[in-house]
């Protein structure tokens, strides 16, 4: 079976397209094997993009998390599907679905945007205390479940360790949730680290966490209500814009795109 292994800003994935139909094929279990970094190919989750129609043009895209989980939205991994079916098909838009939500994808030159949709927000979700000092999250669903905390220096914060934490807090149970940290980094800009249920561990970049973290952002005052450069642990910033149409409900979120390699599974 022929791969493609890709990141989106830095959150990297192996991606089948259009695998041939095998009843057999257990997913979680493959992502599991070729996610696992020495002994698979490496990656923060598995994606599996199915062309459903050429006009207009619509896929299938499936993500499932290096544990097996599967992922209700995944942003990055939206962007690497947009990016291989603009590549196979010559498509520029097209729409995506992903557990039954229906995204857009526009794929430019130097960067693919998709959206996501903004459900509910709680603020002051949770507090914990972080290098002596009481930190609040905010929840903000994102297509996924992520909580936000504001902080004033996200490389001071061990990320894995508070991150492990809030992410297995009891209020939070049985789902759970991906942890951002978040600093306030000029005009318009963010600076972020995230923590990756499924993943578990912190990733380079998230897309549904960029979302969620302008989003908060925006309803704590530190940016405004349009487009938010988000940067992340990979150096490759993610932008975060509303959409003209349904600007409330509904984000854009845009960057880079590489295809790293691709091979055959043995
Ligand atoms: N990295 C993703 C989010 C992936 C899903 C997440 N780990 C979850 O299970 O909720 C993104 O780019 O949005």
């Amino acid at each position: 079976m022929r791969f493609r292994k890709m990141h989106g800003a830095g959150n990297d994935f192996v991606l089948l397209c259009d695998p041939s139909p095998d009843d057999d094929m257990d997913w979680p279990k493959e992502a599991e094997r070729l996610c696992a970094r020495r002994i698979g190919v490496g990656a923060d989750g598995l994606v599996i993009s199915r062309l459903v129609s050429k006009d207009p043009a619509v896929l299938e895209v499936t993500c499932f998390n290096s544990d097996g989980s599967l992922a209700t939205m995944c942003g990055n991994a939206l962007r690497c599907s947009a990016w291989a079916a603009h590549r196979d098909h010559g498509f520029q838009q097209m729409s995506l679905r992903m557990a039954g939500v229906e995204h857009e994808a526009v794929v430019s030159d130097d960067s693919v945007w998709v959206t996501a949709e903004v459900g509910e927000i709680l603020p002051r979700r949770l507090q914990t205390t972080i290098n002596g000092r009481p930190t609040w999250f905010d929840s903000a669903h994102t297509g996924t479940e992520h909580v936000v905390a504001i902080v004033d220096d996200v490389e001071a914060i061990d990320a894995v360790i508070v991150g492990r934490l809030v992410r297995h807090h009891a209020g939070l149970a049985p789902l759970g949730t991906n942890v951002n940290f978040v600093q306030s980094a000029g005009s318009q800009a963010l600076k972020i680290r995230t923590y990756e249920r499924g993943v578990e561990a912190e990733t380079l970049s998230c897309g549904s966490g960029a979302v969620a973290a302008a989003v908060i952002a925006t309803m704590r005052g530190l940016v405004a209500r349009r487009a938010v450069t988000v940067h992340n642990r990979a150096g490759e910033p993610l932008t975060v814009r509303p959409h003209d149409a349904r600007p409330n409900r509904t984000q854009w979120v845009g960057g880079p795109v590489t295809n790293t390699f691709e091979g055959v599974l043995a």
